[in-house]
């Protein structure tokens, strides 16, 4: 059996994280990381999940833990992402980061990590985004220059990172597809007397709200006719199964950095 760790284990992902992990048929749980001020260290992690009792007790040091798992699932804060990447690095470690929300620099300590040890890195772990990326790739292929682009996403009230990682990357697939860079093409605010539209930008908007899980739609709009691409999440257990799918995963991986595209085969 893969034994895998989970940082941020009580939180939105993490239960649901601890929940695939029980589901999955080559892994289990082997260890439990949260923030060291919770109130739920020491609790069992599958009490906590709401699957059981699973003898996993909640712990804050990553560094008490490293010889007892085989993967780690990191779903926390950029900060604390990195900090956990450091000690796998060390101990190599593979790593699966789910976080988002890392600066251009911050991704560039993650690339470097990636020559010692093996780590799936995606905004987003499950199948149909992934597909989704493959279908802008498509459609940008096909409607070229000619259309406006537009990514939109809306997601719960707790989010603290915008755009999301998600809508991101479908911008960067876009981007990349049209030969457009999208540090100097993205649009991420407009008001005011804003001017015409460039059609060589590509536009984001984003919604903070309530309990939406995560909601993503790409719009290709020419005169007289428009194609949107929507995902939309309606369960976390989605994102965690494919996370749980890109540990057991990387365990064939000795090193290198890879993202859901190669766990799922598209690449
Ligand atoms: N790649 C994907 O498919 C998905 C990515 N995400 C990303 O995952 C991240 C977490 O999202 P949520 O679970 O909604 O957030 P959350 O805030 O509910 O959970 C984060 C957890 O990390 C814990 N934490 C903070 N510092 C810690 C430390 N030093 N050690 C261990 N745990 C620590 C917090 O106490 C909290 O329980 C975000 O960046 C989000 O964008 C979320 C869903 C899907
Ligand atoms: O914070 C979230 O909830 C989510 N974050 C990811 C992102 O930033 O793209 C993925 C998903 O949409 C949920």
């Amino acid at each position: 059996m893969i034994k895998i760790a989970i940082a941020g284990a009580a939180g939105r992902m993490g239960k649901n994280l601890i929940e695939a992990t029980q589901q999955h048929p080559e892994t289990i749980l082997a260890a439990a990381l949260e923030h060291p001020a919770s109130t739920l260290l020491g609790a069992d992690a599958g009490e906590l999940a709401g699957v059981g009792k699973l003898s996993v007790t909640i712990k804050s040091e990553l560094p008490q833990v490293l010889d007892q798992f085989d993967v780690l699932i990191d779903f926390t804060r950029p900060e604390v992402t990195l900090a956990n990447l450091a000690y796998c690095r060390q101990a190599k470690k593979r790593i699966v980061i789910g976080t988002t929300g890392f600066s251009a620099e911050q991704k560039a300590l993650i690339t470097e990590a990636a020559q010692d040890i093996a780590i799936v890195f995606a905004p987003n772990m499950s199948i149909g985004v992934n597909l989704s990326l493959k279908l802008l790739e498509m459609a940008a292929k096909v409607l070229g220059d000619s259309v406006d682009i537009e990514v939109i996403e809306a997601h719960h009230r707790h989010k603290i990172d915008a755009p999301s990682g998600t809508a991101l990357r479908m911008g960067e697939v876009v981007a990349q597809t049209l030969g457009r860079d999208l540090k100097t093409c993205a649009v991420y605010a407009r008001e005011g007397i804003t001017g015409e539209r460039d059609r060589q930008t590509i536009g984001f908007q984003t919604i903070r709200a309530g309990d939406i899980v995560g909601e993503h739609t790409v719009m290709f709009a020419d005169v007289g006719e428009r194609i949107e691409i929507t995902h939309k999440a309606s369960s976390r257990m989605t994102f965690a199964k494919g996370a749980v799918r890109a540990a057991a995963w990387l365990t064939q991986k000795e090193q290198g950095l890879f993202d859901m595209q190669d766990v799922l085969g598209f690449k």
